[in-house]
């Protein structure tokens, strides 16, 4: 059974379809891309893949059951985890409390467990801790452990995103634009670090990304939208030489810089 499967899901906003009958099937620990111009409705297929938003038609399964229209908690409890496109962190909070908040809301820890510290609590507590710490070590965060998650360097933030997102031990990592706003050497590291995510944690991982370079060479499977509706679905190899992709990206009038499959696009 595949992890995640849409089926002709469509959304629409008003009179504007967003996501046009997507049929997209993503097997367990793939490494999977989505790529596609701007306003495409990339960000809307995560926003229904996690419950921000219930498909106006279809159906999407995960692990075979339902989640189309579940509230966004029920469906991370499920094991479906995000990042998001701007990053969201608890700014003045130390970078080790931000992934140790996140392990938190896995362990759905009680509000009197936590004023009482019940001995259940402090159990966890632990455990969250010692998680925490081992994810931070994987990221390469450790040392920057108890500054505030705002001093940290941008391509930082964005690993601790990853870091806070893998403390609730999610089945299905989605990563909206990881690499944005980073350097070539930095979303080279990513690329590392995607790949070593999903063979330690056994996560499957569907990412969006602008920067060909990243979504080339780390996804195994990609899937390209156009307006909505999905054009292309293979391999990088298959994507780049395939004549409806190329004809959506270099027929991108619009000046959004997406005219190069292949190349480096808008980071
Ligand atoms: N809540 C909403 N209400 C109305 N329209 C929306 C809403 N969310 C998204 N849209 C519209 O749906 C379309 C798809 O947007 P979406 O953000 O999913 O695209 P995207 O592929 O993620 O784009 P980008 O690469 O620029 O992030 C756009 O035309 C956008 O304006």
């Amino acid at each position: 059974m595949p992890l995640l499967e849409c089926k002709n899901v469509i959304k629409r906003f008003g009179g504007l379809t967003a996501v046009n009958g997507v049929n997209l099937t993503i097997e367990q620990g793939a490494l999977a891309g989505l790529i596609g111009p701007n306003g495409a409705g990339k960000t809307t297929v995560f926003n229904l893949l996690t419950g921000v938003y219930a498909p106006t038609e279809g159906d999407i399964l995960f692990e075979g059951a339902s989640i189309a229209g579940k509230k966004p908690h029920e469906i991370a409890q499920r094991g479906v985890c995000r990042t998001f496109q701007n990053i969201r962190l608890f700014s003045e909070l130390s970078v080790l409390d931000n992934v140790r908040t996140a392990a938190a809301v896995r362990e759905k820890i009680g509000l009197a467990a936590t004023v009482f510290r019940t001995p259940g609590f402090e159990k966890v507590e632990k455990s969250a801790t010692a998680d925490a710490g081992h994810l931070l070590e994987l990221l390469g965060l450790y040392n920057f452990k108890d500054e505030q998650a705002k001093n940290l360097p941008y391509g930082a933030q964005r690993r601790l995103e990853i870091a806070r997102a893998l403390a609730t031990k999610p089945r299905l990592l989605l990563l909206d634009e990881p690499a944005a706003g980073m350097n070539p050497q930095e979303s080279d590291d990513l690329m590392h670090l995607i790949r070593r995510l999903r063979d330690e944690f056994s996560v499957t991982i569907l990412l969006i990304e602008h920067d060909m370079n990243v979504v080339m060479g780390v996804c195994e499977n990609i899937t390209v939208l156009v307006y909505g509706q999905p054009i292309a679905h293979g391999t990088p190899e298959e994507i780049q030489s395939n004549p409806k992709v190329i004809q959506a990206y270099l027929g991108d009038e619009d000046g959004d810089g997406l005219g190069d499959v292949g190349g480096k696009a808008d980071a």
